[in-house]
């Protein structure tokens, strides 16, 4: 069966070979084709579906490494600043590991499933007087100051060490690059680990480069605007990021795959989170449909031309933010338990 990305790549990381490797079988998620995506675009369109990982997101990549990486350097405890989702891979794979973690989460900006899931890996939780950018700076210091404790954001290479299989991934499947690869963007640590794994199967020969392709909200696009967003707001609470950590690698990887940064309005996002799950079945948390909103926009205006292989890469699981699915929900009257209101609901005659 399948090992885990440390050992399904082993080759290709930087991996002791007496490592202690922490996994939860992390890795090998399906890429999911997008009929109706497909059609409406012309294009070729896959979903990698990252929400399948062990804690419902791509971050399970980036911990497996992140985490066996501390333990095998003697830390006892990983701290991370986080909009949800890396607090909860981190609580996880710290709790797999048997070592501490802490997470420092903006005051109230964190979706219900995020939040239960560091809860229940026991880890601690600290809220902080600030939005993700302050969460980050404290992180930072904090780890520069207490050596023991791990920072296990993405910042940290083995992170983008383990975000990068998803590219190796993708090409394995597949049997190539997709001509477009397109992805939400926040901290811009996932992009770059994208835009690394692309470039190091091409170095060998293995396939060719796509254009990436980055989405942000428009409420929380430095990487747009060209520059740092001070108060970034959007419903997509884990993208809500207004300075980027790994802004340079980022405008890296789109400027030398001659890719692309987009933003796309709450609105925007929205009608791809109802889409993608509505019109595919898949069920994915609103900062994953910005890769959805994405694409549509960029087949609008041309960036993407019918006859392309396009993946689109969805961050996190829908059930990570039960809320936002639920808003706006009429109040609906339960049935007497009787057949025919059953027909009547289905407008069976
Ligand atoms: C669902 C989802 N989709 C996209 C992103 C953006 O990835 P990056 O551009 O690599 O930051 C995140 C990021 C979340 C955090 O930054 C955190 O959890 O602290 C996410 O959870």
């Amino acid at each position: 069966g399948w090992p885990g990305l440390i050992e399904a790549y082993r080759s290709r990381l930087p991996v002791g070979d007496d490592w202690k490797v922490v996994t939860l079988l992390e890795g090998a998620t399906p890429l999911v084709p997008a009929p109706y995506l497909s059609e409406l675009t012309g294009c070729e369109v896959y979903l990698k579906v990252e929400g399948l990982n062990p804690t419902g997101s791509f971050k399970d990549r980036g911990m497996t490494m992140a985490v066996s990486n501390a333990v095998n350097n003697g830390k006892t405890a990983v701290l991370c600043a986080s909009t949800g989702n890396t607090s909860a891979s981190a609580a996880a794979y710290a709790t797999r590991a048997g070592i501490t973690c802490a997470v420092l989460i903006p005051e109230g900006k964190i979706a219900m499933g995020k939040l239960a899931q560091a809860v229940m890996s026991g880890a601690k939780i600290i809220q902080v007087q600030g939005n993700f950018d302050d969460c980050l700076e404290l992180a930072r210091k904090a780890t520069a100051e207490f050596t023991e404790i791990e920072l296990v954001n993405s910042v940290n290479p083995a992170r983008i060490e383990g975000q990068k299989t998803a590219a190796f991934e993708i090409v394995d499947v597949l049997g190539r690059a997709p001509d477009v690869h397109v992805l939400p963007v926040g901290n811009a640590g996932n992009i770059t680990a994208y835009w690394k794994g692309y470039r190091e199967y091409h170095a060998d020969g293995i396939s060719d480069l796509p254009r990436m392709l980055g989405v942000q909200a428009a409420g929380a696009a430095p990487l747009v605007n060209g520059a740092p967003v001070k108060d970034p707001e959007t419903i997509a609470t884990a993208i809500r990021i207004g300075s980027p950590a790994s802004w340079n690698q980022a405008v890296a990887a789109k400027e030398e795959s001659g890719g692309q940064f987009r933003a796309a309005t709450d609105e925007k996002l929205l009608e791809a989170y109802r889409l993608v799950a509505g019109k595919e079945g898949v069920f994915v948390e609103p900062a994953s449909a910005a890769s959805v909103a994405g694409l549509l926009a960029a087949h609008a205006d041309g960036w993407i031309t019918p006859g392309q292989t396009v993946v689109c890469t969805v961050t996190g699981n829908g059930l990570k933010d039960p809320d936002t699915a639920l808003l706006g929900m009429p109040e609906v009257e339960a049935i007497p338990v009787d057949p025919v209101a059953v027909a009547d609901a289905l407008g069976v005659a």
